[in-house]
């Protein structure tokens, strides 16, 4: 059987949610910064024994990244709703991520797919829309490379496109199944030149 990836993908609002990132090291920073780079107003809490200068720069700019120099205990994971594990300690990974399984927390440990609930993914964004790319664990050198490609290839006017046929959404009359009927038949030749 061929095989495929049975990850659900979920786009989160993590400016309501609070979010732990342990270690502040150069891994720290990665998830940090891609996390800042697709959710710059989110809410997060790093907690390591030292901090580095470039996450501590961060912080300095983010009124919502807060940084506790401080070995980690498990009531931090406490009040979090998703948990970033970036240390250089394996043991400390193993001995968090069952606590935060205990608690229902979801976790993420950085670069250890077998102790991940969820896998950050590669993002393409442009405006309002967000594409996520996962290769299910198999390669992130090719989801980045995905994503460059997808980045140059989405033509300039989707966002417009995007706009315009959020305004005429806003505009129609009548009832769900006419909204439906208007949205589908404006954009069914969207996709007629790929096809022929
Ligand atoms: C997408 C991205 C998101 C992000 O982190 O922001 C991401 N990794 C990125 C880059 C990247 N990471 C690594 C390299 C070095 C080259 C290489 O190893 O390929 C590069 C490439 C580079 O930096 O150029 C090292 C690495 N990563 C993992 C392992 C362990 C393993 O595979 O066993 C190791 C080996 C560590 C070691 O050697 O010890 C594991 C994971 N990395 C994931 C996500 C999850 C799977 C996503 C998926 O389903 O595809 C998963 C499973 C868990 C997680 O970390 O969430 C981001 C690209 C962002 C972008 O630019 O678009
Ligand atoms: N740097 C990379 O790009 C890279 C690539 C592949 C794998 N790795 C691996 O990932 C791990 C992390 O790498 P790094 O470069 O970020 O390391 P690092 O030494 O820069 O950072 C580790 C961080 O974990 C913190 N920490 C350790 N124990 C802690 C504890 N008990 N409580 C709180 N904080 C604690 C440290 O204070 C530090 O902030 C390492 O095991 C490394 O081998 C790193």
């Amino acid at each position: 059987m061929v095989e495929r990836n049975n990850l659900f993908p979920v786009f989160l609002k993590l400016e309501e949610l609070h979010t732990l990132i342990v270690g502040g090291g150069n891994v720290g920073l990665e998830k940090l910064t891609a996390l800042l780079k697709s959710s710059p107003g989110a809410i997060v809490t790093v907690i390591a024994k030292t901090i580095n200068d470039q996450v501590k720069q961060i912080a300095a700019q983010n009124k919502n990244i807060k940084l506790i120099e401080k070995h980690y205990e498990n009531s931090d994971i406490e009040d979090k709703d998703l948990v970033i594990l970036a240390t250089d300690d394996r043991i400390l990974h193993e001995t968090i991520r069952n606590e935060a399984r205990k608690r229902r927390v979801l976790i993420n440990v950085a670069d250890t797919p077998s102790l991940c609930d969820f896998y950050l993914g590669s993002v393409v964004t442009k405006g309002d829309i967000k594409i996520g790319i996962s290769t299910n664990g198999k390669s992130p050198t090719m989801a980045k490379r995905i994503r460059e490609y997808l980045e140059e290839a989405l033509p300039e006017e989707t966002e417009q496109l995007l706009n315009n046929l959020h305004a005429i959404r806003e505009k129609i009359k009548g009832d769900f199944a006419d909204k439906v009927k208007v949205l589908n038949d404006i954009t069914s030749s969207w996709l007629e030149n790929k096809r022929s």
